[in-house]
């Protein structure tokens, strides 16, 4: 059972999600979150916090790095053009049913495919499985998915589980040499555009330093075997420099073909300054390194796939408990420093309680409903057991961040977290309510309302914890006195836990003898004659208002006559 809760406490509730979920590396945790909205249920809360404790306490701050490198890997299906698959009669449908391949039961349908796939011995042999098939659609994944792999296996050992990625990553090494040369094909372009311009670089040199070498004389000759027709001369001199240039050619399609693992011939011979490589040899070159190397990766997928499949299972799981790991180390982070509460019946209770969202925020004590042993803050002496609580103070005393921490506190405890307090003492509710100060809203619409969802709360029985913040700034304080008495009756008689912030403490104290006036007070003024206020509310005790402060500050300063007359004024806050 959800605790419900109304529009104001499930304001304060989403912004507890969204400080856990700022904390979270990869979005897809926040789904976690889910699991632990507020509830009203003991034992659920109980079983939560078992499994919060139990969790939590492997969680490492350097966690957080290796979640973020952590990708989804996804294993697509997909229709491979580049085979096919002959099969028997019989197999037909279930082959077909696949979808990965062309399948055909004539060996002649196997022509112009480069991966000829059989169960008949027409080519190489497989079973009718997605894994035989196309091994690639598993091994491709998880190569480009390295990291990811690596991550985990850094994941596992710091939360002291072997992860399986370490194996996968291992069984993957016997694929690089076929990836490394899959690459080259890929910048195969590239590759011999740029052995083109070295070779054409190289002649060229080679060309300018012949033309140097020839002096004049040797010109003159040339010219003279040329006008006698002597071409047999001249070619053996430009011969020599021709031989050179074959050399370069050969050198350079020789290193290409080392590359490439197939003999290379690319440049033509015809034309050899400057040299270019026409480009359908390109092209054939391309189509042939790609047949051979769909076959070799074919092969090399079978032969990883046969190792690592058995381990994907596992994988599948590691990652999704990675989402698992990121939620509790954002709630690690979240809640550091806090405390798991007793869940246990009477009321809620805490020593030492810290606002989530009050930068250095003095720490609170406060109880609603029975004191737990264990709550032994100066003055609680003064605390017995009351459900019904009227807050009073100095403006700006802390009266509204005191109702918002018991929400934050209540909140959290229902969710099964540790709240932030030293000690705090929880019951399971049905409903919490939080009703706000409306600080524009006056007049008889918006008294209305306020007193709607006032009563509405009180509606029916149940455990219920109602705070309210002011609800007289609304209303005339004559009639507040008679509207706010006779509810919180109602309240006490259901036995609901109320907080409710008031200035009317003193005439509300008179007219409901079984709740608790505590105060929230200056301590004293500070060098620009602030008022200094401690936070701690006084137990049992009526909290001086801000005017009664303000009397007594000017009491103590002036002198004289006027003195005198401060000291009267403040007399009269005093007699009542
Ligand atoms: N425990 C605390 N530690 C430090 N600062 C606090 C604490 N509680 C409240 N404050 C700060 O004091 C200021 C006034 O708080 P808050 O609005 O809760 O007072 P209030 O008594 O409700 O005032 P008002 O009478 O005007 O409604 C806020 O700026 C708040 O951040």
């Amino acid at each position: 059972m959800t605790l419900k809760l109304n529009l104001e406490a499930r304001s304060i509730y989403r912004s507890i999600q969204e400080e856990i979920k700022k904390r979270l590396v990869l979005s897809e945790s926040a789904r976690f979150l889910e699991n632990f909205a507020p509830v009203s249920d003991r034992a659920e809360i109980l079983g939560r916090q078992a499994y919060l404790r139990e969790n939590l306490s492997g969680i490492r701050p350097e966690l957080r790095e290796y979640l973020s490198r952590v990708k989804p890997i996804k294993f697509r299906r997909d229709f491979l053009h580049d085979r096919v698959l002959i099969v028997d009669e019989s197999e037909l449908g279930k082959a077909e049913s696949l979808g990965l391949c062309e399948v055909s039961t004539n060996i002649e349908d196997a022509e112009g495919y480069p991966i000829v796939l059989s169960t008949v011995g027409y080519g190489m042999d497989v079973e009718i499985t997605p894994s035989q098939i196309a091994p690639e659609l598993y091994v491709l994944p998880l190569w480009e998915n390295r990291e990811t792999l690596e991550a985990l296996a850094r994941i596992g050992e710091l939360t002291g589980r072997e992860s399986v990625a370490g194996e996968i990553l291992k069984g993957l090494e016997a694929l690089g040499e076929v990836m490394g040369r899959r690459k080259l094909l890929e910048d195969l372009d590239e590759i011999i555009a740029g052995k083109e311009r070295e070779l054409n670089e190289k002649i060229s040199e080679r060309l300018e330093k012949f033309s140097l070498t020839l002096s004049g004389k040797e010109l003159l000759d040339f010219l003279n075997e040329l006008k006698t027709g002597n071409y047999e001369a001249i070619f053996s001199h430009f011969g020599e420099v021709e031989g050179e240039i074959l050399d370069l050619i050969n050198d350079a399609e020789n290193e290409l073909s080392e590359r490439f693992g197939v003999t290379v011939e690319l440049f033509s011979r015809e034309e050899l300054y400057p040299i270019s490589v026409p480009p359908e040899r390109v092209e054939m070159l391309h189509e042939e390194l790609e047949r051979e190397l769909k076959v070799e990766f074919y092969l090399k997928s079978r032969e990883v796939l046969d190792r690592v499949m058995p381990l994907l299972p596992r994988l599948k799981e590691e990652l999704s408990r990675v989402y698992e790991l990121d939620f509790l180390q954002a709630v690690k982070t979240f809640t550091e420093g806090f405390a798991f509460p007793e869940i246990w019946e009477g009321g809620i209770a805490f020593v030492g309680g810290r606002h989530l969202f009050i930068e250095n925020p003095q720490p609170v004590s406060y109880a609603v409903g029975r004191k737990p042993r264990g709550f032994d803050t100066p003055g609680s002496e003064a605390i017995r057991d009351e459900k019904v609580v009227i807050l009073t103070g100095a403006n700006s005393g802390g009266k509204t961040s005191l109702l918002e921490l018991i929400t934050q506190i209540a909140l959290l405890a229902h969710m099964g977290f540790p709240v932030p307090a030293e000690k705090a003492w929880v019951e399971p509710l049905g409903e919490l309510f939080f009703f706000r100060r409306k600080r524009s809203a006056y007049g008889a619409g918006a008294f209305e309302t306020a007193l709607r969802s006032f009563v509405r709360s009180l509606r029916g029985t149940g455990r219920k914890l109602i705070l309210i913040d002011e609800f007289e700034a609304i209303t005339e304080p004559g009639a507040a006195v008679k509207i706010i008495g006779e509810l919180l009756k109602v309240a006490h008689e259901k036995g609901f836990y109320v907080v409710i912030v008031s200035h009317l403490g003193e005439d509300l104290k008179m007219e409901l003898p079984f709740a608790r006036v505590d105060g929230i007070e200056a301590k004293g003024l500070d060098e620009n004659l602030n008022l200094i206020v401690d936070r701690q509310p006084a137990f049992g005790k009526l909290g001086r208002s801000t005017p009664e402060l303000i009397v007594e500050r000017l009491a103590r300063k002036k002198r004289g006559k006027e003195r005198e007359i401060f000291e009267r004024v403040l007399g009269a806050f005093r007699e009542k």
